[in-house]
C-alpha cells in the first residue's frame, strides 16, 4: 500500500488511461482503479493487478483467484459492467488472448468475504459453443467408471474426463495424473485453502476434489467434461458457477452392488462395509429435490450405456457430426490493436500498416453469449469477422475507445 505514483496522478479519472510500460488502468465505480501489467513478482511471469482505492488514497494488493493469464507485451482492456473487465493480450492468438478479470462476480464477493481480502479473479475466454459439463454421481461399485470409461472410448474427441485429486492410495491399475491425481492430505488441504478446488468433500474417509484445472484442461481442448463424484460434491458444484448436466447411477439392487463390489476386489472387508453403509446415504440423497436432472439404473450394462447416450443426444448421427468436432478457427491479435465497446459488443480493430489489406483485420466479440465465469473458463464467446465502415461497425456508431499498449 502507499501512493498513488506521479504517473496516474490527475489521471485517473480517465476511463482509459494509457500508461508508460504495458500497464493498464481501468475504473471500476467511482472509488476504486484496477491496474494491470508487467509482472506479479519475479518467480511469476504472469499479469500483475493492483488496485488504488481512491476514497482512502491507498494501493491494495488483492488475492488473485483462477489461472493467471501468461505474461504480455501488451494488453488492452475494457470494462464490461460493474463486475468484469476484458483484458485482450496482444501478440497471441485466438484461443489465448480474451481474459477476464472478475472484479465483483458473486463468486469473487463470496471469496473476498472467507478471506477477508481484496479479490479478483481470472477466466480465460473460450470461443465457441463447449456443452455443459456432464457430472455423474451413484454409490461406489454401481459402474460410474465402467460407464464413463465406455464413453470416453466411443467418443474419444468429444469427452475429457476431470482428473480429481485424493488422498487415498492408488489402486494396482491406477495411473497418477490419469485416474487421479494422488496427494498427501497436507498439500491439499493447502490447496483447498488456496481456493485452487471448485469442490472438495472427505469421502470413505479420504478427501477427494475436482481442481479448477482439471476442469479448464478439458475445456481448453474444446472438449466435454465429465466428472465422476460424489452427492455432496454433485451439490457444491450445482451451487457453483458451473453449469452442469447431473446423472445419478443407481444399482438394481443393494444385494446386486454388494455383489459389484466384492468382485471388484478393490477393497479390503472393512472398506467394503463402509462404501455400503455410506451408499445407503446416497441413494436416499438421489431424490433430493432440484439435484439431479436424471436417474439412470446400471442393471444390464448395455441397455444403461444405451440410456446414457440417449439423454446425452448421442444417436449415431449425433456420432457423425461429433466425430468430426473441430475447434473454431484461430485468429492472431497483434501486439498492436485497440478494442471499443458498442452496447454488447466489443470489436477488436488489429489493422495495422502491415495487415492493411487483409480482409481480418475487425472482430466483434458478442458479450451476450458469454457463459459461466470464474473459477474456471468463460465459455461461449462468439467471435466473428466485421467489415470495418466510416462511422463505426456496420453504421453502429462506435461509443468509447480503449488504449493499446505495447
Ligand atoms: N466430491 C468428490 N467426489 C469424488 C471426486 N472424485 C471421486 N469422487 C467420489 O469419491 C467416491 C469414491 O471414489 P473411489 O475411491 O474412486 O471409489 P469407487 O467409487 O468405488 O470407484 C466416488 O463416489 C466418487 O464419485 C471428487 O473430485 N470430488
Ligand atoms: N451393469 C453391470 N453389470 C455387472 N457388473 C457391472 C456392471 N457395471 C459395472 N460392473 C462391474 O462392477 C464393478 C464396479 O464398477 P465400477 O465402474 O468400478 O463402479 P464405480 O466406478 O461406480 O465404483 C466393476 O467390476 C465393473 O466391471
Amino acid at each position: 500500500m502507499g501512493e498513488a505514483p506521479g504517473l496516474f496522478e490527475g489521471h485517473l479519472q480517465d476511463f482509459h488511461l494509457k500508461s508508460e510500460g504495458p500497464e493498464t488502468a481501468i475504473d471500476v465505480g467511482s472509488n476504486k482503479t484496477y491496474v494491470f501489467g508487467g509482472m506479479e513478482n519475479e518467480s511469476t511471469s504472469t499479469i500483475g493487478v493492483r488496485i488504488f482505492d481512491k476514497s482512502m488514497g491507498e494501493w491494495m494488493i488483492p488475492t488473485v483467484l483462477g489461472t493467471r493469464p501468461g505474461s504480455s507485451k501488451g494488453h488492452s482492456a475494457v470494462l464490461i459492467d460493474d463486475e468484469r473487465i476484458l483484458v485482450v493480450k496482444g501478440d497471441s492468438t485466438s484461443d489465448d488472448c480474451f481474459w477476464f478479470l472478475e472484479v465483483n462476480t458473486a463468486f469473487v464477493r463470496e471469496q473476498k468475504m472467507r478471506l477477508g481480502t481484496e479479490t479478483v479473479a481470472w477466466s480465460k475466454g473460450l470461443i465457441g459453443e463447449v456443452e455443459k459439463p456432464i457430472v455423474i454421481s451413484g454409490p461406489s461399485g454401481v459402474g460410474k467408471g465402467t460407464l464413463i470409461s465406455k464413453l470416453m472410448e466411443e467418443f474419444p474427441s468429444m469427452f475429457g474426463f476431470s482428473v480429481s485429486h485424493t488422498t487415498r492410495a492408488p489402486r494396482n491399475k491406477e495411473q497418477n495424473g490419469v485416474h487421479y491425481h494422488f496427494t498427501e492430505r497436507s498439500v491439499m488441504e493447502k490447496d483447498i485453502e488456496d481456493v485452487k478446488f471448485l469442490e472438495f468433500a472427505s469421502v470413505h474417509g479420504n478427501l477427494y476434489g475436482t481442481s479448477v484445472e482439471a476442469v479448464e484442461v478439458v475445456a481448453d481442448k474444446g472438449k466435454r467434461c465429465i466428472l465422476d463424484i460424489d452427492v455432496q460434491g454433485a451439490r457444491s458444484i450445482r451451487a457453483s458457477s458451473l453449469e452442469a448436466i447431473f446423472i445419478f447411477v443407481h444399482p438394481p439392487s443393494f444385494e446386486e452392488l454388494e455383489k459389484r463390489l466384492r468382485a471388484r476386489g478393490t477393497e479390503t472387508e472393512e472398506q467394503i462395509q463402509k462404501r455400503l453403509r455410506n451408499a445407503r446415504t446416497e441413494l436416499d440423497q438421489a431424490n433430493s429435490p432440484g439435484l439431479f436432472d436424471h436417474n439412470l439404473v446400471n442393471d444390464d450394462l448395455e441397455t444403461c450405456y444405451e440410456n446414457l447416450k440417449k439423454l446425452l443426444g448421442l444417436n449415431e448421427a449425433g456420432k457423425t457430426t461429433t466425430t468430426d468436432k473441430s475447434l473454431p478457427e484461430l485468429f492472431d491479435v497483434p501486439l498492436k490493436h485497440s478494442i471499443s465497446k458498442i452496447d454488447q459488443k466489443i470489436l477488436i480493430n488489429c489493422g495495422t500498416a502491415e495487415r492493411q489489406n487483409s480482409s481480418r483485420n475487425m472482430f466483434a466479440l458478442d458479450l451476450s453469449s458469454i457463459k459461466g465465469g470464474a473459477p474456471g473458463r468463460t465459455r461461449g464467446l462468439n467471435v466473428y469477422s466485421v467489415e470495418p465502415s466510416m462511422n463505426g461497425v456496420n453504421g453502429t456508431k462506435m461509443s468509447s475507445c480503449c488504449l493499446l499498449t505495447s
